[in-house]
């Protein structure tokens, strides 16, 4: 078996902070019906927490479009004031969970620190956890790309081990490609995936680094996933606004 085969492609819609519930339901209801028919792909949109028990009682159990969170509380319940955790966002039907997206390095202070625990947090509670990576625009014309990349991967997976981190999916998203239009080149890319794939190789072991899944986030529209699919270790995408979309969203699933 080669090493592409082993790993299934997922292509993963973040909705941000978009669609109420009544909107949601009608988006997974138009997507679940686009993309009858499809397979070889792993399809999961992250649609806000509200929205989670509604669209899995749209989908239902066995439907092919899986359910994430767009966030997670380190801690299975307590005293903390608009958090959610790994339990509930379970229990609401949810498989995935999108961690240390840059959005909310960015606006709500998390670090490197906070997205391990919140990992760990995820892991317990049995969902998959999606670690977003990424450099902004000043630190790659500054050349700190892979010191950056490097430190967010080392930092954010302290403490790990190799048994923990099978279902662990990477998403790197450079900063400036998101919402911007602008898509990191093939070689661009190519060179980080590569790279990634090379540190958890090194970090850990060839057989995880083999499996681990490295989606690509920023700017994939219909127009260009064909293109990103195309490239050497990218096994997926995560999509922003594309995905809000049934149609496009279909469209890139079905690259
Ligand atoms: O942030 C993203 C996905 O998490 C990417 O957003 P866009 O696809 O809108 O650039």
């Amino acid at each position: 078996m080669t090493e592409i085969a082993i790993r299934k492609p997922l292509i993963a819609g973040n909705w941000k902070m978009y669609k109420t519930g009544t909107q949601a339901v009608a988006a997974a209801k138009q997507l679940a019906d686009l993309t009858q028919g499809v397979t070889g792909v792993d399809i999961m949109i992250a649609p806000t927490a509200l929205s989670l028990p509604l669209m899995a009682a749209a989908l239902g159990k066995d439907a092919q479009v899986r359910l994430g969170a767009q966030n997670i509380y380190p801690g299975t319940e307590g005293a903390f004031t608009g958090e959610v955790s790994g339990p509930m966002i379970k229990d609401a039907g949810a498989d995935y969970v999108i961690i240390g997206h840059s959005e909310r390095r960015q606006y709500f202070g998390e670090t490197d620190e906070t997205v391990g625990s919140k990992i760990r947090a995820a892991l317990d509670a049995g969902l998959i956890p999606v670690m977003c990576i990424g450099e902004t625009e000043s630190q790659r014309d500054a050349d700190k790309t892979f010191f950056i990349l490097d430190k967010q991967v080392s930092d954010g997976l302290k403490g790990f081990d190799l048994g923990d981190l099978n279902s662990l999916v990477l998403a790197y998203e450079p900063v400036w490609a998101i919402g911007t239009g602008k898509t990191a080149g093939p070689e661009q890319v190519k060179e980080v995936h590569g790279f990634l794939r090379h540190l958890i190789k090194e970090k850990y072991a060839e057989g995880l680094a083999a499996k681990m899944r490295i989606l690509y986030g920023g700017s994939v529209k219909p127009g260009n996933i064909k293109d990103l699919m195309h490239i050497e270790d990218v096994d997926g995408a995560l999509v922003g606004g594309a995905s809000l979309n049934p149609a496009d969203f279909n469209k890139i699933i079905r690259f």
